[in-house]
């Protein structure tokens, strides 16, 4: 039904500039708080997490993958960590404006404890970054965790908001120009944007001053064939809120159509009771929907490994 939902819907170029930005604007959606509260809860709740991930994984903070200042990353490594372990890459939203890695490690608080290593990617927000170059220090971030460390068992990617608009960039990478090629088992894209274009004519895009051309090229709804190309062994799964806006919901729709008619593993995982926000904040958690997913995801990915001859 969240198809029959979408097809009533109005196409965003028939939007008024007003309805537009609405539907962009993700804290007018929340079910659970105003939209004046639900963004300071939000990062406030994300810094709590990972508070409690620095307290229980070996930490290797602020390391480099670039020349740039923020080029860095955060590894949040188990006690005790076995010689051949996953390693899932998180990489932040916030619009391309807000937020960091530092308040970016809370998913390790369930993941680290069952022998799973993560990484919070850090990169330059907008103004000081653009889209171009947040596309690609998020390329060159994961080429660089897999470059150096070798007893990885396998790549998980997860991003969130803007942050699942570059996983889904990085799974569009032709990897010949980089020094490795990573091979990505699982993508969770969770609450995306997977078109740039509606964004242009909103508020979103006053720090990104995004043209037309910078949009397209940014856009893995666009990019689909080099995806299906560079990543088709890659498991995906496009997760979007039950209370994200209809614009959001369609987009992440569309999106997950797209993949799926170009033969990609994907699924479409539409998650109740949850808004923009607390459908990353609850990663925290061991026992929530998509914490259970990503766990089983990797578990089967591990039992397949060692079955092999
Ligand atoms: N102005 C936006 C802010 C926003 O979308 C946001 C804020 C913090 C963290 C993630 C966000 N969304 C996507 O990256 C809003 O209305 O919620």
């Amino acid at each position: 039904d969240s198809q029959k939902l979408t097809s009533k819907m109005a196409h965003w170029k028939e939007m008024k500039k007003e309805e537009l930005e609405k539907q962009y604007s993700p804290s007018q959606w929340s079910h659970r708080m105003a939209a004046d509260v639900v963004v300071q809860a939000h990062a406030a709740s994300l810094r709590e997490g990972t508070d409690r991930a620095r307290a229980v994984a070996q930490t290797f903070l602020n390391v480099p993958y670039g020349e740039g200042e923020r080029e860095k990353l955060d590894i949040y490594v188990p006690p005790s960590p076995s010689l051949d372990l996953p390693l899932v890459i998180y990489i932040h939203g916030g619009y391309w404006q807000f937020l960091s890695k530092e308040e970016s490690g809370f998913l390790a608080v369930p993941l680290v404890p069952k022998g799973i290593a993560v990484v919070a990617v850090g990169y330059d927000t907008a103004p000081k970054g653009d889209m171009d170059l947040m596309v690609s220090q998020v390329r060159r971030s994961v080429a660089s965790v897999v470059q150096q460390y070798s007893h990885i068992s396998g790549v998980y990617l997860c991003g969130h908001s803007a942050g699942a608009h570059l996983a889904a960039m990085v799974l569009c990478t032709d990897w010949s120009q980089y020094s490795t090629t990573p091979n990505i088992k699982g993508a969770f894209l969770v609450s995306g944007v997977y078109d740039l274009v509606p964004l242009m004519s909103t508020y979103v895009n006053d720090p990104l001053k995004m043209t037309e051309d910078v949009a397209l090229r940014n856009s893995p709804m666009q990019l689909v064939p080099q995806l299906k190309q560079f990543s088709s062994d890659c498991e995906i799964v496009v997760a979007v809120a039950q209370h994200d806006s209809p614009e959001f919901r369609k987009q992440s729709l569309e999106f997950f159509q797209a993949l799926e008619s170009s033969g990609l593993k994907v699924i479409f995982d539409d998650v109740p009771n949850t808004d923009h926000f607390n459908i990353i904040e609850q990663l925290v958690n061991e026992e929530y929907h998509l914490t259970q997913l990503l766990l089983k995801t990797i578990e089967r990915n591990a039992a397949s490994r060692t079955q092999e001859p």
